[in-house]
Formats: structure tokens, sequence, C-alpha cells
């Protein structure tokens, strides 16, 4: 099987986290970056994550879990240190059909989050479907560094053209269109690819 690439829109969606140590604070700050609505539920927290609630960056819920606690959130992380807690949260998520990743197990795991880094609109993440997260992560560092951050001007601008070529070819057939975006799109995607590898990619 292969997994299936994707990349989330969690902007204000309600997200929860079980767990309170680092493990927790890496999924958390990555959930606070995706501007995702989240609720975390731990018994103790580490002094990272006691001054992001302080600074209210999430919503705290001091407890253990609870049965059923994923109830109508869109996305549930298992970060605890004891694997039957993160299964149970798993199984509960699971059965709600809830989008679900444990931080030490993928039994119930369907989603694993990629080692990603952003250069404008252009994501970069790699994932080893949970086989080595440390080469994912070093991997990761490589095409980042590779990868010139000035980039982001030129991909930006050349959604700015698409937008526009894909407003001027309304009423177009298809062939025409696609002859269109050809001769006045395509170089430029080109251009810059050419660019990319001149300068940024040394493989
Ligand atoms: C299955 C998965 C489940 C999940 O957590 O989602 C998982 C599981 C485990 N990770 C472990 C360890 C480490 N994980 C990292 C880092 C990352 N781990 C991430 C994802 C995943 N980790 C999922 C698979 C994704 C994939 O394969 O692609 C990343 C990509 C994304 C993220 O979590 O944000 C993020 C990099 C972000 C970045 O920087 O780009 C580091 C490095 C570090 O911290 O510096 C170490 C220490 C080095 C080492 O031990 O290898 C252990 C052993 C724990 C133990 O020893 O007990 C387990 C448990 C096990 O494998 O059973
Ligand atoms: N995916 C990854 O990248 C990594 C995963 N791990 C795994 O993740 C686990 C957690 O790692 P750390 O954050 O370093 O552990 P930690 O020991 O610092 O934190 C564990 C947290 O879980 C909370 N907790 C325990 N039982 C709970 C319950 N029933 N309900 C709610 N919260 C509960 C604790 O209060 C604590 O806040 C490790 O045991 C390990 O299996 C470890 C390193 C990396």
């Amino acid at each position: 099987m292969s997994w299936y690439p994707v990349s989330l829109n969690l902007k204000g969606r309600n997200c929860l986290i079980v767990g309170g140590g680092k493990v927790a604070e890496r999924k958390l700050k990555s959930l606070i970056k995706a501007e995702a609505n989240v609720t975390l539920i731990a018994p103790k927290i580490n002094a990272i994550l006691q001054e992001m609630r302080e600074a209210g960056a999430y919503h705290y819920l001091n407890s253990t879990y609870q049965a059923n606690d994923v109830n109508g959130f869109f996305l549930v992380i298992a970060a605890t240190d004891c694997s039957d807690t993160n299964s149970r949260v798993g199984a509960d998520a699971e059965s709600q059909a809830i989008l679900f990743n444990s931080a030490n197990s993928s039994e119930y795991s369907n989603f694993y989050p990629a080692a990603a880094s952003q250069c404008g609109d252009i994501q970069l993440a790699v994932s080893s479907n949970g086989q080595n997260p440390y080469l994912a992560k070093k991997i990761r560092k490589y095409l980042d560094q590779k990868f010139d951050k000035s980039l982001q001007d030129e991909v930006l601008e050349l959604g700015r053209l698409r937008n526009q070529m894909v407003k001027d070819t309304l009423g177009l057939g298809e062939k025409e269109k696609k002859a269109f975006m050809k001769d006045n799109l395509l170089e430029k995607v080109e251009a810059l690819l050419d660019k990319i590898d001149k300068n940024t990619w040394e493989l």
C-alpha cells in the first residue's frame, strides 16, 4: 500500500492533543503554525507548554484522557508516554473516522505528519511512513538548505500570472486554452526550474 500524500487546511479547525511532554510540544507548535484551534489534555505539562498556555496559545484541560474526549474534533494526536492510553485515544478516534496520529504506535494512526518546511507557497514534505522519522528529518533539512528562499516571490508571481490567464482564456476551447498556457506560462515555469537547477541543486 502507498500512503496518500496530502496538505491539510487546519485554519480554525478544532484539533486535540493528548499528552503534555516534549513530543506534544512539537506537535502543538506545528498545529499552531497551521492556525488550528488546539485543545490539549494532560495531567502535567512541561515548562514551555506552561508558558504557551499562559500566553493563550491553546486551550488546556488539566486531566487524564477520558473515553470519547475526541468527540467533535477534526484531528487528534496522541502523544502520551502510555501506549495503552494512545491506543484508547486511537480506537475512539477511529470509531468516529477522525484524523488520528499516534506518537508511539502506528496501530491506529491514519496519518503521519511529514517532516516539512515551507518556502513561500512551495511546501517541502518528506515522509518515511514511520520507518525512520530521523532520516525523514535529515532529508527535509537537506532540501531546506538547498532551496533558495528568494524564489518565493517568483512562485507568487507565477500564481498571479496563472490566475490572470485562467480569466483571459475563459470562453476558449480546451485546445486553445492549452496552447495559450503553453505559450505564456510554461516557458516561465521552465525558466524558474532552470534557475533552481543551476543555483540551488547540487544533486
Ligand atoms: C511514526 C511517527 C509517529 C508520529 O509521531 O507522527 C514517529 C514516531 C517516532 N519518532 C521517534 C523519534 C524521533 N522523531 C523525530 C522527529 C520527527 N518525527 C516525526 C514523525 C513521526 N515520528 C511519525 C513517522 C513519520 C515518518 O516516518 O516520516 C516528524 C517527521 C514529524 C513530527 O512529529 O512533527 C518529526 C521530524 C520533524 C522535522 O524536524 O522535520 C526525531 C528527531 C528529533 O526529534 O530531532 C526523533 C528522535 C530520533 C529517533 O529516535 O529516530 C520515535 C522513537 C521514540 C523512542 O525512542 O521511544 C518514534 C516511535 C516509533 O518509531 O515507534
Ligand atoms: N513521535 C516522535 O517523534 C517521538 C515519539 N516518542 C514517543 O512519544 C512518547 C511521549 O514522549 P515525551 O513527550 O518525550 O514524553 P513525556 O514523558 O515528556 O510526556 C508524556 C506526557 O503524557 C502525559 N500523559 C500520561 N498519561 C496520560 C493520560 N492518560 N492522559 C493524558 N495525558 C497523559 C503526561 O502527563 C506527560 O505530559 C514517548 O513515550 C515515546 O513513545 C518519543 C520521542 C519522539
